[in-house]
Protein backbone atom coordinates (compact mmCIF):
# COMPACT_ATOMS: atom_id res chain seq x y z
CA UNK A 1 0.00 0.00 0.00
CA UNK A 2 1.41 3.26 -0.86
CA UNK A 3 2.26 5.77 1.70
CA UNK A 4 2.76 2.70 4.72
CA UNK A 5 5.97 2.02 5.83
CA UNK A 6 7.43 -1.02 5.92
CA UNK A 7 8.35 -1.46 9.35
CA UNK A 8 10.90 -3.81 8.44
CA UNK A 9 12.64 -2.04 5.87
CA UNK A 10 12.28 1.44 8.84
CA UNK A 11 14.51 -0.95 10.72
CA UNK A 12 17.14 -2.36 8.44
CA UNK A 13 17.78 1.45 7.61
CA UNK A 14 18.45 2.35 11.25
CA UNK A 15 20.21 -0.76 12.02
CA UNK A 16 22.46 -0.23 9.12
CA UNK A 17 23.02 3.86 10.16
CA UNK A 18 23.25 2.88 13.62
CA UNK A 19 26.23 0.04 12.72
CA UNK A 20 27.96 2.56 10.45
CA UNK A 21 28.06 5.59 12.77
CA UNK A 22 29.37 2.81 15.43
CA UNK A 23 32.15 2.24 12.88
CA UNK A 24 32.88 5.12 12.42
CA UNK A 25 32.95 5.83 16.53
CA UNK A 26 35.43 2.82 16.25
CA UNK A 27 37.64 4.09 13.88
CA UNK A 28 38.19 7.23 16.01
CA UNK A 29 39.04 5.54 19.38
CA UNK A 30 40.98 3.32 17.60
CA UNK A 31 43.13 6.27 15.70
CA UNK A 32 43.37 8.22 18.86
CA UNK A 33 43.95 5.08 20.50
CA UNK A 34 46.83 4.39 18.58
CA UNK A 35 47.91 8.34 19.51
CA UNK A 36 49.77 8.53 22.33
CA UNK A 37 50.33 12.23 24.07
CA UNK A 38 53.58 13.79 24.61
CA UNK A 39 53.48 16.96 26.50
CA UNK A 40 56.12 19.31 25.47
CA UNK A 41 56.94 22.54 28.01
CA UNK A 42 58.51 25.68 26.87
CA UNK A 43 59.83 27.35 29.92
CA UNK A 44 62.76 29.99 30.43
CA UNK A 45 63.52 33.49 30.30
CA UNK A 46 61.32 35.59 29.24
CA UNK A 47 62.34 36.77 25.41
CA UNK A 48 63.74 34.26 24.94
CA UNK A 49 62.20 32.69 21.54
CA UNK A 50 60.20 30.19 23.39
CA UNK A 51 56.60 31.67 21.24
CA UNK A 52 59.29 31.99 18.07
CA UNK A 53 60.07 28.24 18.46
CA UNK A 54 56.48 27.02 19.26
CA UNK A 55 55.51 29.48 15.89
CA UNK A 56 58.45 27.18 14.01
CA UNK A 57 56.95 23.86 15.44
CA UNK A 58 53.63 25.26 13.72
CA UNK A 59 55.05 26.02 10.14
CA UNK A 60 56.85 22.55 10.60
CA UNK A 61 54.45 20.11 11.16
CA UNK A 62 51.02 22.61 10.36
CA UNK A 63 52.15 25.08 8.31
CA UNK A 64 47.98 25.73 7.16
CA UNK A 65 47.41 26.67 10.39
CA UNK A 66 49.87 30.07 9.98
CA UNK A 67 48.37 30.98 6.84
CA UNK A 68 45.11 31.25 8.91
CA UNK A 69 46.55 33.17 11.66
CA UNK A 70 48.40 35.81 9.38
CA UNK A 71 45.72 38.77 9.36
CA UNK A 72 45.88 38.40 13.16
CA UNK A 73 49.50 39.45 13.41
CA UNK A 74 49.31 42.99 11.19
CA UNK A 75 48.57 44.77 14.29
CA UNK A 76 51.58 43.42 15.84
CA UNK A 77 53.53 44.69 13.42
CA UNK A 78 52.06 47.35 13.60
CA UNK A 79 52.55 47.93 17.04
CA UNK A 80 56.56 46.98 16.84
CA UNK A 81 56.79 49.46 14.67
CA UNK A 82 54.92 52.18 16.27
CA UNK A 83 57.26 50.93 19.65
CA UNK A 84 60.70 51.41 17.70
CA UNK A 85 59.50 55.02 16.26
CA UNK A 86 58.80 56.00 20.49
CA UNK A 87 62.24 54.72 21.42
CA UNK A 88 63.82 56.21 19.67
CA UNK A 89 62.33 59.58 19.63
CA UNK A 90 62.11 59.26 23.56
CA UNK A 91 66.05 58.13 23.60
CA UNK A 92 67.40 61.03 21.05
CA UNK A 93 65.38 63.22 23.76
CA UNK A 94 67.20 62.24 26.00
CA UNK A 95 70.68 62.44 24.79
CA UNK A 96 69.63 66.14 23.41
CA UNK A 97 68.43 67.48 27.11
CA UNK A 98 71.44 65.80 29.42
CA UNK A 99 73.66 67.42 26.53
CA UNK A 100 75.16 63.45 25.58
CA UNK A 101 77.51 63.50 22.91
CA UNK A 102 75.90 61.40 20.32
CA UNK A 103 78.81 59.34 19.59
CA UNK A 104 82.06 57.71 21.81
CA UNK A 105 83.34 56.12 18.57
CA UNK A 106 86.33 56.79 16.99
CA UNK A 107 84.00 58.41 14.42
CA UNK A 108 84.43 62.22 14.66
CA UNK A 109 80.46 62.23 14.45
CA UNK A 110 79.88 66.00 16.46
CA UNK A 111 76.06 66.99 17.86
CA UNK A 112 74.87 68.97 15.26
CA UNK A 113 72.78 72.49 16.38
CA UNK A 114 70.18 71.56 13.89
CA UNK A 115 69.54 68.05 15.03
CA UNK A 116 67.22 68.60 18.31
CA UNK A 117 65.18 70.80 16.53
CA UNK A 118 64.85 68.81 13.46
CA UNK A 119 64.01 65.61 15.81
CA UNK A 120 61.43 67.80 17.89
CA UNK A 121 59.52 68.48 14.05
CA UNK A 122 59.44 64.94 13.28
CA UNK A 123 58.22 63.93 16.90
CA UNK A 124 55.43 66.64 16.57
CA UNK A 125 54.19 65.10 12.98
CA UNK A 126 54.49 61.70 14.50
CA UNK A 127 52.63 62.49 17.21
CA UNK A 128 49.31 60.82 15.63
CA UNK A 129 51.15 57.71 15.41
CA UNK A 130 52.63 57.63 18.74
CA UNK A 131 50.26 58.11 20.38
CA UNK A 132 48.31 54.96 19.21
CA UNK A 133 51.29 52.72 21.13
CA UNK A 134 49.10 52.70 24.66
CA UNK A 135 45.72 51.70 23.44
CA UNK A 136 47.45 49.42 20.84
CA UNK A 137 48.68 47.63 23.48
CA UNK A 138 45.90 47.31 25.77
CA UNK A 139 43.65 45.92 22.77
CA UNK A 140 45.94 43.78 22.17
CA UNK A 141 46.59 42.29 26.00
CA UNK A 142 43.06 42.01 26.19
CA UNK A 143 42.78 45.11 28.45
CA UNK A 144 45.35 43.74 30.81
CA UNK A 145 47.24 46.08 31.90
CA UNK A 146 51.25 45.69 32.01
CA UNK A 147 53.23 46.38 35.14
CA UNK A 148 56.40 48.99 35.23
CA UNK A 149 54.39 51.02 32.41
CA UNK A 150 55.03 50.56 28.42
CA UNK A 151 57.04 47.22 28.67
CA UNK A 152 55.04 45.76 25.84
CA UNK A 153 52.36 44.12 24.51
CA UNK A 154 51.43 40.36 26.45
CA UNK A 155 49.90 37.84 24.27
CA UNK A 156 47.25 35.91 25.68
CA UNK A 157 45.37 32.64 24.92
CA UNK A 158 42.96 33.97 22.41
CA UNK A 159 44.52 37.05 21.43
CA UNK A 160 43.28 36.12 17.39
CA UNK A 161 39.94 36.76 18.12
CA UNK A 162 40.44 39.87 19.69
CA UNK A 163 41.93 41.55 16.60
CA UNK A 164 40.17 39.01 14.25
CA UNK A 165 36.75 39.65 14.81
CA UNK A 166 34.95 37.55 12.09
CA UNK A 167 36.41 34.75 13.28
CA UNK A 168 36.17 32.57 16.74
CA UNK A 169 39.55 31.40 18.20
CA UNK A 170 39.18 28.74 20.25
CA UNK A 171 40.44 29.73 23.33
CA UNK A 172 38.08 30.72 26.47
CA UNK A 173 39.94 32.81 28.47
CA UNK A 174 39.09 35.95 26.46
CA UNK A 175 37.96 38.71 28.01
CA UNK A 176 34.41 39.04 26.84
CA UNK A 177 33.95 43.22 27.82
CA UNK A 178 36.58 44.12 25.03
CA UNK A 179 34.63 45.02 22.46
CA UNK A 180 36.23 43.43 19.07
CA UNK A 181 35.18 46.79 17.03
CA UNK A 182 37.01 48.98 19.08
CA UNK A 183 40.01 46.94 18.48
CA UNK A 184 40.18 47.00 14.96
CA UNK A 185 39.16 50.36 14.84
CA UNK A 186 42.50 50.97 16.81
CA UNK A 187 44.10 48.22 14.27
CA UNK A 188 43.28 50.57 11.17
CA UNK A 189 43.75 53.45 12.85
CA UNK A 190 47.13 52.64 13.39
CA UNK A 191 47.86 51.65 9.45
CA UNK A 192 46.37 54.44 8.13
CA UNK A 193 48.45 56.47 10.63
CA UNK A 194 51.04 54.60 9.08
CA UNK A 195 50.57 54.86 5.96
CA UNK A 196 50.55 59.18 6.43
CA UNK A 197 53.57 58.92 8.38
CA UNK A 198 55.57 56.56 6.04
CA UNK A 199 57.75 59.28 4.96
CA UNK A 200 58.24 61.22 8.56
CA UNK A 201 59.57 56.96 9.66
CA UNK A 202 61.97 56.77 6.89
CA UNK A 203 63.33 60.37 7.33
CA UNK A 204 63.65 59.65 11.36
CA UNK A 205 65.05 56.16 10.44
CA UNK A 206 68.02 57.88 7.80
CA UNK A 207 68.35 61.14 10.18
CA UNK A 208 72.58 60.88 11.23
CA UNK A 209 71.45 61.90 14.94
CA UNK A 210 69.62 58.00 15.04
CA UNK A 211 72.07 56.33 13.19
CA UNK A 212 74.40 57.93 16.02
CA UNK A 213 72.44 56.73 18.41
CA UNK A 214 72.16 52.79 17.53
CA UNK A 215 75.93 53.18 16.55
CA UNK A 216 77.01 54.52 19.94
CA UNK A 217 74.40 52.31 22.22
CA UNK A 218 75.44 49.34 20.09
CA UNK A 219 71.89 48.17 20.50
CA UNK A 220 69.14 47.00 18.06
CA UNK A 221 66.29 47.72 18.30
CA UNK A 222 64.79 44.51 17.83
CA UNK A 223 65.76 43.57 21.50
CA UNK A 224 63.35 46.06 22.35
CA UNK A 225 60.50 44.90 20.44
CA UNK A 226 58.51 42.88 23.26
CA UNK A 227 55.83 40.93 23.02
CA UNK A 228 55.26 38.45 26.26
CA UNK A 229 53.09 35.45 26.36
CA UNK A 230 50.91 35.56 29.39
CA UNK A 231 49.79 32.21 31.05
CA UNK A 232 50.10 28.86 28.76
CA UNK A 233 48.93 28.49 25.73
CA UNK A 234 48.16 24.77 24.31
CA UNK A 235 49.09 23.54 20.67
CA UNK A 236 48.62 20.19 19.37
CA UNK A 237 50.18 18.87 16.80
CA UNK A 238 49.83 14.82 15.45
CA UNK A 239 53.39 13.73 14.71
CA UNK A 240 54.24 10.46 13.28
CA UNK A 241 57.75 9.02 13.41
CA UNK A 242 57.56 5.76 11.20
CA UNK A 243 54.99 3.89 12.12
CA UNK A 244 54.01 5.55 15.89
CA UNK A 245 51.76 8.12 16.25
CA UNK A 246 52.13 10.78 18.48
CA UNK A 247 49.73 14.16 19.96
CA UNK A 248 52.56 16.78 20.53
CA UNK A 249 51.31 18.86 23.31
CA UNK A 250 53.28 22.03 23.25
CA UNK A 251 52.58 24.38 26.29
CA UNK A 252 53.66 28.14 25.86
CA UNK A 253 54.66 29.00 29.16
CA UNK A 254 54.68 33.38 29.58
CA UNK A 255 57.48 35.13 30.97
CA UNK A 256 56.03 35.44 34.54
CA UNK A 257 59.01 32.81 36.05
CA UNK A 258 57.33 32.62 39.63
CA UNK A 259 54.17 31.38 37.87
CA UNK A 260 56.20 27.97 37.31
CA UNK A 261 59.12 27.48 39.24
CA UNK A 262 59.46 26.36 41.76
CA UNK A 263 56.10 24.71 42.48
CA UNK A 264 53.94 24.61 39.10
CA UNK A 265 51.39 24.79 41.46
CA UNK A 266 49.27 27.64 39.93
CA UNK A 267 47.00 25.92 38.45
CA UNK A 268 46.89 26.29 35.02
CA UNK A 269 50.29 25.04 34.47
CA UNK A 270 50.33 21.38 33.02
CA UNK A 271 50.85 18.92 35.15
CA UNK A 272 54.50 16.82 33.90
CA UNK A 273 54.51 13.13 33.81
CA UNK A 274 57.46 11.34 33.76
CA UNK A 275 58.82 11.08 30.16
CA UNK A 276 57.47 14.63 29.52
CA UNK A 277 60.09 16.92 27.64
CA UNK A 278 60.83 20.65 28.80
CA UNK A 279 62.52 22.88 26.72
CA UNK A 280 64.38 25.20 28.69
CA UNK A 281 65.60 28.60 27.12
CA UNK A 282 67.42 31.39 27.41
CA UNK A 283 68.95 34.33 25.44
CA UNK A 284 73.15 34.47 25.65
CA UNK A 285 73.28 38.17 24.66
CA UNK A 286 75.50 39.80 26.90
CA UNK A 287 73.73 43.22 27.51
CA UNK A 288 72.95 45.97 30.24
CA UNK A 289 69.57 46.22 31.89
CA UNK A 290 66.37 47.20 30.45
CA UNK A 291 65.46 49.90 29.61
CA UNK A 292 68.19 51.61 27.32
CA UNK A 293 68.29 54.88 29.10
CA UNK A 294 69.70 53.16 32.03
CA UNK A 295 72.70 51.76 30.63
CA UNK A 296 74.39 55.02 30.58
CA UNK A 297 76.33 53.73 33.89
CA UNK A 298 77.58 50.24 33.58
CA UNK A 299 76.21 47.62 36.38
CA UNK A 300 78.64 44.98 35.82
CA UNK A 301 76.15 43.01 38.40
CA UNK A 302 72.97 43.50 36.16
CA UNK A 303 74.24 40.76 33.65
CA UNK A 304 72.24 37.92 33.02
CA UNK A 305 73.87 35.01 33.22
CA UNK A 306 73.59 34.59 36.96
CA UNK A 307 69.97 35.02 36.75
CA UNK A 308 69.92 32.55 33.98
CA UNK A 309 71.68 29.74 35.76
CA UNK A 310 69.34 30.11 38.75
CA UNK A 311 67.08 29.28 36.87
CA UNK A 312 68.44 26.64 35.33
CA UNK A 313 69.34 25.18 38.82
CA UNK A 314 65.71 25.83 39.87
CA UNK A 315 64.86 24.05 36.58
CA UNK A 316 66.78 20.52 37.14
CA UNK A 317 66.55 20.62 40.79
CA UNK A 318 62.91 20.69 40.64
CA UNK A 319 61.32 17.46 41.39
CA UNK A 320 57.73 17.23 39.41
CA UNK A 321 61.24 17.55 36.43
CA UNK A 322 62.92 14.44 37.64
CA UNK A 323 62.50 12.32 34.97
CA UNK A 324 61.69 15.06 31.98
CA UNK A 325 64.01 15.08 28.90
CA UNK A 326 65.65 18.33 29.03
CA UNK A 327 66.36 20.46 26.00
CA UNK A 328 68.24 23.60 26.49
CA UNK A 329 68.51 26.36 24.10
CA UNK A 330 70.62 28.91 24.37
CA UNK A 331 69.28 31.18 22.15
CA UNK A 332 69.80 34.57 19.90
CA UNK A 333 73.20 33.92 18.75
CA UNK A 334 72.29 35.54 16.24
CA UNK A 335 72.62 39.17 18.10
CA UNK A 336 75.27 37.68 20.35
CA UNK A 337 77.49 37.41 17.12
CA UNK A 338 76.83 40.98 16.31
CA UNK A 339 77.50 42.11 18.99
CA UNK A 340 80.84 40.56 19.06
CA UNK A 341 81.40 41.68 15.74
CA UNK A 342 80.46 45.52 16.96
CA UNK A 343 82.94 45.26 19.44
CA UNK A 344 81.33 44.57 22.75
CA UNK A 345 83.43 43.33 25.11
CA UNK A 346 82.22 40.19 26.99
CA UNK A 347 84.00 41.04 30.12
CA UNK A 348 82.58 44.22 30.74
CA UNK A 349 79.76 42.44 31.52
CA UNK A 350 80.78 38.77 32.92
CA UNK A 351 83.57 40.07 35.30
CA UNK A 352 84.82 36.15 35.64
CA UNK A 353 84.95 35.83 31.87
CA UNK A 354 88.51 37.11 32.69
CA UNK A 355 90.91 37.43 29.52
CA UNK A 356 89.42 34.72 27.36
CA UNK A 357 89.23 35.78 23.69
CA UNK A 358 86.41 37.88 22.92
CA UNK A 359 85.15 35.39 19.55
CA UNK A 360 81.75 34.08 19.75
CA UNK A 361 83.56 30.28 19.66
CA UNK A 362 84.93 31.14 23.02
CA UNK A 363 82.18 32.78 24.40
CA UNK A 364 79.76 30.28 23.78
CA UNK A 365 81.85 27.37 24.82
CA UNK A 366 82.05 29.87 28.08
CA UNK A 367 77.96 29.22 28.27
CA UNK A 368 77.85 26.10 27.48
CA UNK A 369 80.27 24.60 30.06
CA UNK A 370 78.14 26.55 33.16
CA UNK A 371 74.96 25.50 31.70
CA UNK A 372 76.17 21.95 31.50
CA UNK A 373 78.09 21.96 34.65
CA UNK A 374 75.08 23.29 36.94
CA UNK A 375 73.61 20.32 35.15
CA UNK A 376 76.09 17.97 36.16
CA UNK A 377 75.91 19.40 39.74
CA UNK A 378 72.11 19.68 40.62
CA UNK A 379 70.73 17.44 37.51
CA UNK A 380 68.63 14.56 38.88
CA UNK A 381 69.87 11.16 37.52
CA UNK A 382 66.97 10.08 34.72
CA UNK A 383 66.87 13.93 32.74
CA UNK A 384 68.75 14.00 29.75
CA UNK A 385 70.03 17.12 29.17
CA UNK A 386 70.79 18.13 25.27
CA UNK A 387 72.20 21.33 24.75
CA UNK A 388 71.38 23.74 21.19
CA UNK A 389 72.69 27.26 20.14
CA UNK A 390 70.21 28.52 18.07
CA UNK A 391 68.90 31.40 16.32
CA UNK A 392 65.46 31.28 15.61
CA UNK A 393 65.24 33.75 12.89
CA UNK A 394 67.44 30.75 11.05
CA UNK A 395 64.16 29.11 10.02
CA UNK A 396 66.03 25.88 8.41
CA UNK A 397 68.44 25.33 11.03
CA UNK A 398 65.74 25.56 14.03
CA UNK A 399 63.74 23.22 12.00
CA UNK A 400 65.88 20.44 11.39
CA UNK A 401 67.33 21.03 15.83
CA UNK A 402 63.08 20.16 16.36
CA UNK A 403 63.54 17.33 14.66
CA UNK A 404 66.24 15.71 15.93
CA UNK A 405 65.27 16.62 19.70
CA UNK A 406 61.23 15.57 18.56
CA UNK A 407 63.35 12.07 17.76
CA UNK A 408 65.14 12.16 20.79
CA UNK A 409 62.58 12.71 23.01
CA UNK A 410 60.78 9.85 21.48
CA UNK A 411 63.71 7.58 21.98
CA UNK A 412 64.03 8.44 25.77
CA UNK A 413 59.91 7.92 25.58
CA UNK A 414 59.98 4.82 24.69
CA UNK A 415 63.04 3.82 26.51
CA UNK A 416 61.32 5.11 29.43
CA UNK A 417 58.43 3.71 29.43
CA UNK A 418 59.35 0.25 28.40
CA UNK A 419 58.12 -0.16 25.30
CA UNK A 420 61.16 0.27 22.66
N1 LIG B 1 67.45 38.21 16.69
C1 LIG B 1 66.72 37.21 17.21
N2 LIG B 1 65.50 37.49 17.68
C2 LIG B 1 64.79 36.47 18.20
C3 LIG B 1 65.29 35.14 18.24
N3 LIG B 1 64.35 34.36 18.82
C4 LIG B 1 63.32 35.16 19.11
N4 LIG B 1 63.58 36.44 18.74
C5 LIG B 1 62.73 37.63 18.92
O1 LIG B 1 62.72 37.92 20.32
C6 LIG B 1 61.46 38.41 20.72
C7 LIG B 1 60.90 37.57 21.87
O2 LIG B 1 60.61 36.28 21.40
P1 LIG B 1 59.38 35.45 21.98
O3 LIG B 1 59.35 34.17 21.23
O4 LIG B 1 58.16 36.27 22.02
O5 LIG B 1 59.89 35.21 23.46
P2 LIG B 1 59.16 34.43 24.65
O6 LIG B 1 60.18 33.57 25.28
O7 LIG B 1 57.93 33.76 24.14
O8 LIG B 1 58.79 35.62 25.62
P3 LIG B 1 57.67 35.64 26.76
O9 LIG B 1 56.39 35.25 26.10
O10 LIG B 1 57.72 37.03 27.25
O11 LIG B 1 58.07 34.65 27.83
C8 LIG B 1 60.58 38.40 19.48
O12 LIG B 1 60.58 39.69 18.94
C9 LIG B 1 61.28 37.41 18.55
O13 LIG B 1 61.07 37.70 17.20
C10 LIG B 1 66.61 34.89 17.71
O14 LIG B 1 67.15 33.78 17.72
N5 LIG B 1 67.26 35.97 17.22
MG1 LIG C 1 56.04 33.94 24.63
Amino acid sequence: MPGVVDEAEARRISKAIDQELQRERDLIKRRQGQRKDVKVMLLGQAESGKSTLQKQFQLYYASSTIDRERPSWRPIVYFNVIKAVRTVLEELDYDFNNDLPPTDDDESDFLDPEWPYEIATLATKLLPLTSLEDSLASELSGGVTVSGGRTGVYVRAGWQALVTPTRSWPLSDIRNSISSTRTSTVANLAARQLAETQYEIAELWQHPATKALLRTRKLRLEESAALCTLGVTEHIFEIDFGTAHYNWLLYDVGGARHAWVPYFDDGITPPIADNDAVFVHFRVVVSRAYPWSQYLEEDPRTNRIDDSLQLFTAICTNKLLKNSTLVLMLNKTDILRKKLQAGVEVKKYITSYGERPNRYEDVSEYFRAHFAQVHKRKGQSKQQLYTHFTSMLDIRATQKIIVDVNEAIIRSYLGNSGLA
